[in-house]
């Protein structure tokens, strides 16, 4: 099964202003796919619109290659799985998986094999009789699941279903929507504003924000060619460094007290945003030569964060081994960065990268 979105736009009725524009994309048969945003840019409504709850202002919905836009959700072949698991309280388990079949002219020896299976993939066969309120928010999570599967539907739409997990429990349960997905050969489309979740689950994952689609990818890619700074910013932790620079000929200046060499590459604009891994920056410890100061230390474990700032100006962050011994007030040397992205000021677009080669990972950072 493949959904294809072709320029969807959604305006609400009385508003005049949209809340998507032109969303276009092709999301492929058994692909773990992930829209991620941040609060009200419009993820619920898009996946709404996929599942016809919600109607489509302009553009074309295609489902197997088939116009979708005004079928009823019943003829979609989609499930959906939400955030508040839309149990019915005064069914059991059981009776809540096998729900959406009794509609369907299934047979009851039909229907109990379904939710059999079903029940058994999640692992809550021995909790069968039980009511919602009996079990634990991982369980009802998991009833949700298995009403999904039981429907044997191709497609599984699911907006936010962790978010009412604590975090262990979130984490166990994305490894096992991994494994289900991968076994039962599912579409899922899943809708997060967690890029931690949109990391570590998607094959591809859309990136929406200000009403559009900001950049479509793999997880790898998305971290390590991001197309503009809103998608550099979104994805890692602590987040990448967006510091603000002069172009002086063959060289990006901060603060007047950081240089970068552009090597093989020229920028025509004056003045542009670097963006640089708070990892890939490398810091000796001591006032000879320093170009920056210590704020804070965040003690991480293996590593530490370390907040600096340029000149008393521009503040940013480095990623250190925590053997490092540094303290607030402490002044430090840049002394090498490792690669680093160059955004346009005012479009925030990518103008170009910086990669280190295998040889010369290293770009020198020269200070004043
Ligand atoms: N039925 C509706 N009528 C009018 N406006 C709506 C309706 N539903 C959502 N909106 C508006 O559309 C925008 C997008 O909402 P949507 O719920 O799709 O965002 P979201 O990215 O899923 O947000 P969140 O992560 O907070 O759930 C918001 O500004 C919201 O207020």
């Amino acid at each position: 099964m493949t959904i294809t979105l072709e320029q969807l736009s959604k305006t609400y009725e009385g508003s005049n202003q949209p809340v998507l524009k032109d969303v276009a994309v092709q999301i492929n048969d058994g692909e773990f796919f992930v829209i991620v945003g941040p609060s009200g840019c419009g993820k619920s409504t898009l996946l709404r619109m996929i599942a016809g709850l919600t109607s489509i202002s302009s553009g074309r919905l295609l489902i197997n290659g088939k116009v979708a836009n005004q079928m009823p959700p019943k003829d979609r072949n989609l499930s959906m799985v939400f955030q508040s698991y839309a149990l019915f309280p005064f069914m059991t388990v059981a009776e809540n998986v096998g729900f959406g079949l009794k509609s369907r002219q299934l047979s009851a020896t039909e229907i109990e094999h379904r939710v059999d299976d079903a029940l058994a993939m999640v692992s809550l066969s021995e909790l069968r009789d039980r009511k919602p309120k009996e079990l634990s928010g991982g369980q009802r999570q998991r009833v949700a699941l298995a009403r999904a599967i039981a429907s044997e539907a191709k497609i599984c739409l699911m907006d936010e279903p962790l978010s009412n997990l604590d975090a262990q429990l979130r984490a166990k349960m994305r490894v096992e929507l991994k494994q289900l997905q991968r076994s039962l050969g599912l579409t899922v489309i899943y809708v997060t504003h967690d890029q931690v979740e949109a990391m570590t689950m998607a094959d591809r994952v859309l990136v929406l924000n200000d009403k559009k689609v900001q950049q479509v990818d793999t997880p790898v890619n998305l971290y390590q060619h991001p197309q503009n700074a809103f998608v550099a910013q979104f994805f890692g932790t602590p987040q990448i460094n967006l510091l603000k620079a002069d172009v002086v000929g063959h060289d990006l200046i901060v603060d007047s007290v950081l240089r970068l060499p552009l090597i093989q590459m020229r920028l025509n604009d004056s003045k542009v945003l670097v963006g640089i891994r708070p990892a890939d920056i490398q810091i000796k410890v001591g006032p000879q030569q320093a170009n920056a100061r210590v704020v804070t230390v965040s003690y991480l474990g293996d590593q530490s964060v370390i907040t600096a700032v340029l000149n008393d100006s521009q503040r940013f962050r480095i990623v250190a081994d925590s053997q490092l011994q540094v303290a607030a007030d402490d002044l430090i040397r840049i002394v090498g960065v490792k690669e680093f992205d160059v955004f346009d000021m005012n479009s925030k677009e990518l103008i170009a990268s910086q990669r280190g080669d295998v040889n010369d990972a290293t770009v020198a950072a020269t200070e004043f």
